[in-house]
């Protein structure tokens, strides 16, 4: 069912420059949240914080009962495991196949027999529209399909917790729409929690139950994408429109009175808009009850043509 995950009062700098302070949000068990942020607000520096990688100043991140900052590295080994990881080149290693880059984790980190892995591995293929590719090099394939194998890898663990870094980087907006249906589709699968980290708008407008907002050292807004979406924060506004009036700049600073000046000028249209259908999972996909309630909540606003994009 997917864990929880709750962060409180984090804080991360390398020497004297502070990447984030005072960051709290609690990521809900089976829920899927996107991080957005400008570049260089940390995203990336936040995923490897939460699985262990980087060791915050201050703060807490509590996972099963357990403060996952204070562990030594031992029983830090044991809660990786819960932790699947997209990394936004798919991390491949390229003299493999996919076959053996996908069984990689499984020899690994568990004894299983080669014929029980092979089942596995098989099956996450299937999963993420991989099979038949089981014998090509990673430098021989699409970016799509080295993020479908980065994914079907991070997934043969049977993980409870997935980030996604920048799934969607490099990508062309048709394959981040297949991304999408995918990372909706699996949700409603194996009902994992996800944290996917994103520049792109229109994913994080469809996707999640829950958007972030990073700026500017800060953890500005957490909360359910329908109250962020319909959110009159000028930051909000500014990032989920992709404009280039508002507190945002170029270099992250902007005189208040530009601000008040530029938001002044943007009339923004009715609310209604902004409140982007929601992906559900495709066809031929078993809803959970979590995911049936998200689809009547759908039609109830939208009308009952809606279901998967
Ligand atoms: N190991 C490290 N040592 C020192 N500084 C680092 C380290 N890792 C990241 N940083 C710095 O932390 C800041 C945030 O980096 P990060 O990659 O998390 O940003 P991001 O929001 O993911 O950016 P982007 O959206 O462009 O990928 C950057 O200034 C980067 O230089």
């Amino acid at each position: 069912m997917g864990v929880e995950i709750c962060v409180e009062g984090l804080t991360k700098s390398f020497g004297h420059q502070v990447i984030w302070q005072d960051v709290s949000l609690t990521l809900p068990a089976g829920e899927v949240s996107v991080m957005l942020g400008p570049s260089g607000t940390g995203k990336s520096v936040f995923l490897k914080t939460l699985v262990g990688l980087l060791k915050p100043e201050r703060g807490s991140i509590t996972i099963q009962g357990r403060d996952i900052t204070r562990l030594r590295e031992h029983d830090l080994y044991e809660v990786r495991k819960l932790f699947g990881v997209l990394f936004q080149d798919g991390a491949l290693f390229g003299s493999m196949n996919l076959y053996d880059n996908i069984a990689f984790p499984l020899r690994e980190h568990t004894r299983r027999s080669e014929s029980e892995i092979r089942r596995v591995v098989l099956e996450k293929m299937d999963m993420v529209g991989l099979i038949g590719a089981e014998e090509k090099l990673p430098g021989e394939i699409s970016g799509g399909m080295r993020k479908r194998a980065g994914l079907a890898r991070a997934l043969v663990l049977d993980p409870e917790i997935i980030l996604f870094d920048e799934p969607d980087s490099g990508l062309d907006p048709v394959r981040v729409a297949y991304l999408n249906q995918l990372i909706v589709d699996l949700n409603a699968q194996i009902d994992a929690t996800f944290l996917i980290v994103t520049h792109d708008i229109a994913s994080a407008r469809q996707v999640p139950d829950n958007i972030g907002l990073l700026f500017r050292r800060e953890l500005v807004l957490f909360g359910p994408r329908e109250e962020l979406l319909t959110s009159d924060e000028p930051v909000v506004r500014q990032f989920l429109n992709g404009r280039m009036q508002g507190p945002i700049g170029m270099a992250e600073e902007k005189d208040a009175a530009q601000v008040e000046q530029e938001l002044a000028r943007i009339d923004e249209g009715p609310r209604v808009r902004d409140l982007t259908p929601r992906l559900l999972p495709g066809p031929g996909i078993t809803r959970p009850p979590r995911w049936e309630a998200i689809a009547r909540r759908e039609a109830e606003l939208h009308g009952t043509g809606v279901s998967s994009a």
